[in-house]
């Protein structure tokens, strides 16, 4: 009986969580690994060569390089299990949440857009993603976007205004013929001319070039035309002074909801659209995407703060006043969704889903968030860039919600607004008013002068914004910390990936940018791990052991530059010089490197290909993780000491997201591009591993064969060879770049002779040792 009540409670919850069944034989399999690496660990340990003074050729020093990286290979693959242990997936019930509830008492929602450069960030791009965000199928009085420019730009602004008139017309055709995707770019872009209504497709797609035709042309001239800014009041906030860095807090409401005004071409209510640039002083701090967050966050919690001085000081007979301040907010509402302004939702229906998790009556009022994972649509077939991370996002990313959180990706992220302001879950009151739209009278200017106190430089000054409250600052992936952060405040998290993706964004389209992007996430994760908010430090008591070591396997990708490193110079150098490492092909103690290698490769391979990738996609990413481990991860690995000694500071390097069609034709052809690199140390480092291991190769070759070594030294070296000849094969996009390719993606010849100088004065140190 018990067993079936039981039942019957899980069906009517509004989502279901499933364990991945089976896992055993993975289990049995990871045992096996396991061993081989203790094997080799035992190996190393037992055979360091001490006595080897006979000729003074530093073997013990690279045998110690080598038992260090090993060591580090282990303890980083133990790491990885942890997210492989216990998969969890999620499944929401969107028509029970409707049955259940009535859509206008869901609850609010803000979308939060952020933008910081209308160069890098082309203003089309972020008003797609603002217009497909005001054309969810929720209840457009309980939307409110958001965008938050950190550009402070009037191009952006101009952009905006248009997306406002253009959305009158844009959202109602969305809602009327039920169409998906709506941002109209990739709406356009993939869905054919249908004739079911002609009439209509062809009218609106008209007005949308119109609209593009005109921001585009302002964008190019970087000038707002006169006549256009005596369209909007809002235009006069900027003088010829303004600048990105230097300016007053400007705060729009474009599109009013509870206005007669607000209406689209149907007659219908539109969302509320905002537009706001905080302040920015050039004394002053401004926290990147963190610092943009927190100023759209805290709309409600000066109001929170005014409430309790004033209840201090106060008569109680004031207190009414106070209260109908609080609840007279410009939205409040309970659910927060943070959107990059490249990410474009996907999926119109997400919003029900999502509110299936926060409102489940037995398991929903726990949790903090729900991420989705970052997809794009700009990949090509094999990926060569390995943007998308299909192994991450079907399984590490459900490994870590079996530890009942989920990785705070900074876009795509639903919050319950409570979880975002550092509350604990224990001192949460659910707030049982969930339709928070006011009954407000205030008028929009009002509103705009009210919000602007609440962006400004000081406005955080000596709070605990950044801190305890908001996002963290400080740190380049504040969205990491910040997730950790809830985590240990009590807080449950839940990671979704539906079968429509929810959002798309824009990957990187050049080697350059790839790998800026990853140099920043790797250098912000080390970070954390050196911060009070190290996992193991600050989550420890908190959340639970393989939650701690989950964060790791992100957290500790810089570090792990420097086994790959050694392993891949190590090896050429050493088979140069034919000194041997490694056992004998017909030594027993071969066969645990030997398994050790093959097993988890082969395993990599079927992971992937089970998560949807492709073969070749699977090598273009074994080459990524090489290049990203010996550049990104190296730099931002010394960027991390540097900084640990006061010598360089945090910044955000913003993902470019233009490209131009030379790179573009390159990139759709997934030839890599390496050329236009302004990092161009990260290029001659790339080249230099690559020619090593080519000299070694050869070298390694040579000297067995031309030296007609016997079978027992040549067995020696062949581990080393066989470094050293996969290194090659991922790399021979390299060499082509190198010696064939003319094109400007290529690497240049100065690189090449850096690289070679590199090598030769290397190896001449490398005969003193
Ligand atoms: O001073 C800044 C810098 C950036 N941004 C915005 O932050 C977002 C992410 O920047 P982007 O350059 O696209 O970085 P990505 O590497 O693509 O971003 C990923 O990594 C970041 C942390 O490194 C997270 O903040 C992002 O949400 C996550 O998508 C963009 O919308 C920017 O407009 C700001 O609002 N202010
Ligand atoms: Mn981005």
């Amino acid at each position: 009986m018990g067993e079936k009540s039981c039942e019957i409670e899980e069906r009517v919850g509004l989502f279901e969580r499933k364990e991945v069944r089976k896992r055993g034989v993975y289990k049995v399999f990871a045992s096996t690994i396991f061993a081989a690496i203790c094997f080799i660990w035992v190996y190393r340990f037992r055979n360091i060569p001490y006595d080897d003074d006979d000729d003074d050729d530093g073997r013990y020093w690279y045998w110690l390089l080598l038992f260090m990286s090993e060591f580090a290979f282990g303890l980083y693959w133990i790491i990885t299990q942890s997210v492989r242990w216990r998969i969890v997936y999620h499944t929401p019930f969107k028509h029970t949440l409707l049955n259940r509830y009535d859509e206008q008492k869901l609850g609010g929602v803000d979308i939060f857009v952020c933008t910081a450069d209308p160069i890098l960030e082309p203003p089309m791009i972020v008003i797609n993603t603002v217009l497909s965000a005001m054309a969810y199928n929720y209840p457009s009085n309980n939307l409110t976007v958001y965008l938050s420019d950190d550009g402070g730009s009037d191009l952006t602004f101009y952009a905006l205004f248009k997306a406002s008139i253009f959305s009158k017309h844009w959202v109602p055709f969305c809602t009327r013929f039920n169409i998906q995707p709506r941002s109209p770019e990739a709406y356009f872009a993939t869905q054919n001319y249908t004739t079911n209504f002609a009439q209509e497709w062809l009218s609106i797609k008209k007005l949308y070039e119109n609209m593009k035709r005109d921001i585009e042309s302002v964008v190019a001239n970087g000038k707002v035309p006169d006549d256009a800014r005596k369209q909007h009041n809002g235009f006069s906030e900027w003088n010829h002074k303004t600048t990105k860095q230097d300016h007053q807090s400007i705060v729009q409401i474009m599109i009013d909801g509870r206005d007669k005004n607000g209406v689209d071409e149907d007659g219908y209510g539109l969302a509320t659209l905002v537009y706001m640039a905080r302040e920015k002083r050039p004394n002053y701090p401004h926290h990147f995407k963190a610092g943009a967050m927190n100023a759209l966050v805290c709309h409600h919690y000066m109001y929170i703060y005014i409430y309790i001085c004033m209840y201090i000081y106060l008569l109680s007979l004031l207190m009414c006043l106070v209260q109908i301040r609080v609840s007279s907010e410009i939205t409040n509402a309970p659910y927060i969704l943070n959107l990059d302004c490249d990410m474009y939702p996907n999926n119109a229906d997400i919003i029900h889903e999502v509110l299936c998790f926060f409102m489940d009556e037995v398991k929903g009022h726990d949790i903090a968030y729900v991420q989705f994972p970052q997809n794009y649509n700009n990949l090509t077939n094999n990926d060569h860039y390995a943007n998308s991370c299909l192994a991450t996002d079907k399984l590490e990313l459900a490994g870590i919600c079996g530890h009942g959180a989920a990785l705070y990706c900074g876009t795509g992220c639903f919050h319950r607004r409570e979880s975002l302001s550092g509350t604990y879950f224990k001192d949460y009151l659910p707030n049982k008013d969930t339709n928070p739209k006011r009954e407000d009278k205030r008028t929009v200017n009002e509103l705009n002068e009210a919000s602007k106190a609440l962006a400004t430089c000081t406005f955080e000054k000596d709070t605990q914004w950044g801190k305890e409250m908001g996002l963290v600052y400080g740190i380049p992936v504040e969205d990491i910390a910040t997730g950790l952060a809830i985590s240990c405040r009590g807080w449950k998290s839940i990671y979704y990936n539906p079968e429509r993706k929810a959002f798309l964004g824009v990957a990187p389209t050049t080697l350059d940018v790839a790998l800026v992007q990853h140099k920043r996430w790797s250098e912000g994760m080390f970070q954390v791990f050196f911060s009070k908010y190290c996992p193991f430090i600050y989550g420890h008591g908190k959340i639970n052991f393989g939650l701690q070591m989950g964060y790791c396997v992100y957290l500790l990708w810089a570090p792990m530059s420097l086994p790959t490193l050694s392993y891949v110079i190590v090896s050429p150098i050493t088979l140069l010089r034919g000194i041997p490492l490694f056992p004998q092909l017909t030594s027993l103690w071969f066969l645990p490197f030997a398994y050790a290698f093959v097993a988890t490769n082969a395993y990599s391979l079927g992971e992937a290909l089970s998560c949807g990738s492709t073969i070749k996609g699977w090598w273009n990413l074994q080459r990524m993780r090489l290049i990203r481990r010996t550049t990104s991860y190296l730099f931002s690995f010394i960027d991390n000491i540097t900084k640990k000694f006061g010598l360089s500071q945090t910044n955000f390097v913003i993902t470019d997201k233009v490209v131009s069609e030379d790179v573009q034709k390159r990139y759709e052809q997934e030839v890599i591009d390496f050329g236009n690199s302004s990092n161009s140390i990260m290029l001659t480092i790339l080249a230099t591993v690559a020619l090593l291991n080519l000299f070694g190769l050869v070298g390694g070759i040579m000297r067995i064969v031309i030296m007609d070594l016997g079978f027992t030294s040549s067995s020696q070296l062949m581990i080393q060879i066989m470094v050293s000849a996969l290194v090659v094969m991922v790399y021979l996009p390299v060499y082509e770049a190198l010696f064939i390719r003319t094109d400007k993606g290529s690497i240049s010849s100065s690189i090449m002779f850096k690289s070679i100088a590199f090598i030769s004065l290397g190896c001449c140190l490398a005969h003193f040792i």
